[in-house]
């Protein structure tokens, strides 16, 4: 049983992805391998172009694969029919959808359609799970409202629980993220997380909000420009530098201590600094943007600067020549008088 549980839900063996057929055929990328398993959201990184979306769309049937085979479970897809499909996968787009007169309770209800045909008339058992679902997405309290009412983070919940609604085994969502404020789009992304764990299904979706995606998905997929497709969790992949060949840019940098990229500044001069550890990364972003690199001691000798009991002071040669108390007038003094 377990071993049934541990066993891929969809996977994919020299995958080739694109558009058209005959001469006018165009290969997006080959060579793909990857599969997806249950309780773990997976993040699919990429740059502009790569064929992110592409894959989602062929992984979900909505178009053909040019090579290849994808699999659900042990079916190929090719022998699935669009009703069992509608079964196995349910897919959030980042298209905005306008539904006029729609209400949430409607929009969410029509995850049932693959069950109840046409009409989706609905029963208990149906109603149960769309409440269950808005409930979980944090939506329930408005039911009732037009979706064109909604906010786009509040949105982007009622697909995601219409997707719940379809009870599949995966949910891929292309850029759920994509239009949302920084709250929302962590709310969105949490939220995900936290479908895949408690409903132990499988969450595949796009990102290019890199900080996020690894500080949220269990896996990655590193879709490299025409292939291949790189697996692994987070810090695997960067502690083997695996983004440095997608996020090629003179103005990124990985941070090793923070385990993140961050935008690159050369530096030309040093600044000591005995502060706290959580002033000194302050100290550090905010000097950073001047081309100072402040380095942390334990003791000033000379010149430097000294934080302590919510007082700056700049030493020079032993001797405290000026004091202050915010970050934007010590980065100012400093850059005057360094
Ligand atoms: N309908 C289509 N017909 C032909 N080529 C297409 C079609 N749709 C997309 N493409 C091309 O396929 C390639 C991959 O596009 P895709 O949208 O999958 O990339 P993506 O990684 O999702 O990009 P983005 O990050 O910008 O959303 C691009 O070169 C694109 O121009």
């Amino acid at each position: 049983m377990e071993n049934d549980m541990n066993r891929p839900v969809l996977s994919f063996h020299n995958l080739t992805i694109g558009y058209g057929k005959g001469p006018k055929q165009k290969v997006v990328a080959k060579e793909l391998i990857g599969s997806l398993k249950r309780g773990v959201l997976t993040s699919i990184i990429g740059s502009n172009g790569t064929g992110k979306s592409t894959l989602l769309r062929t992984l979900a049937g909505f178009q053909t694969l040019l090579d290849g085979e994808v699999f659900y479970g042990m079916t190929p897809i090719s022998e699935i029919s669009n009703a069992d499909l509608s079964k196995k996968v349910s897919v959030v787009l980042t298209d905005r959808i306008e539904v006029p007169n729609a209400t949430v309770f409607e929009i969410a209800s029509l995850g049932r359609s693959p069950y109840n045909g046409r009409w989706n008339r609905l029963d208990e058992h149906d109603y149960n799970l769309i409440i269950e679902a808005l409930d979980q997405c944090g939506i329930l309290h408005k039911k009732e409202d037009l979706l064109s009412s909604l906010s786009d983070g509040e949105r982007q919940k009622v697909f995601i629980a219409k997707a719940l609604i379809q009870q599949t085994d995966i949910i891929i969502l292309d850029e759920p993220a994509a239009f949302l404020d920084f709250t929302a789009r962590i709310e969105v992304m949490k939220l995900l997380r936290d479908i895949a764990k408690s409903r132990n299904i499988s969450i595949l979706l796009s990102s290019h909000d890199l900080d996020l995606a690894l500080q949220l998905s269990d896996n990655i997929w590193l879709f490299y420009p025409h292939g291949p497709l790189v697996e692994g969790i987070p810090e695997d992949l960067l502690f083997k530098g695996c983004f440095n060949d997608i996020l090629k840019s003179d103005h990124l940098k990985y941070n090793q201590v923070r385990a993140r990229y961050e935008v690159y500044y050369e530096t030309f001069q040093k600044l000591r600094v005995r502060c706290t550890r959580e002033m000194y990364s302050l100290l550090s972003s905010a000097f950073k943007r001047e081309n100072i690199e402040v380095v942390l001691v334990e003791e000033i000798t000379n010149d430097g600067v000294i934080w302590e009991q919510g007082l700056f002071s700049f030493v020079k040669q032993n001797q405290t020549v000026f004091q202050c108390e915010t970050i934007a007038e010590i980065v100012h003094y400093t850059k005057r008088n360094q």
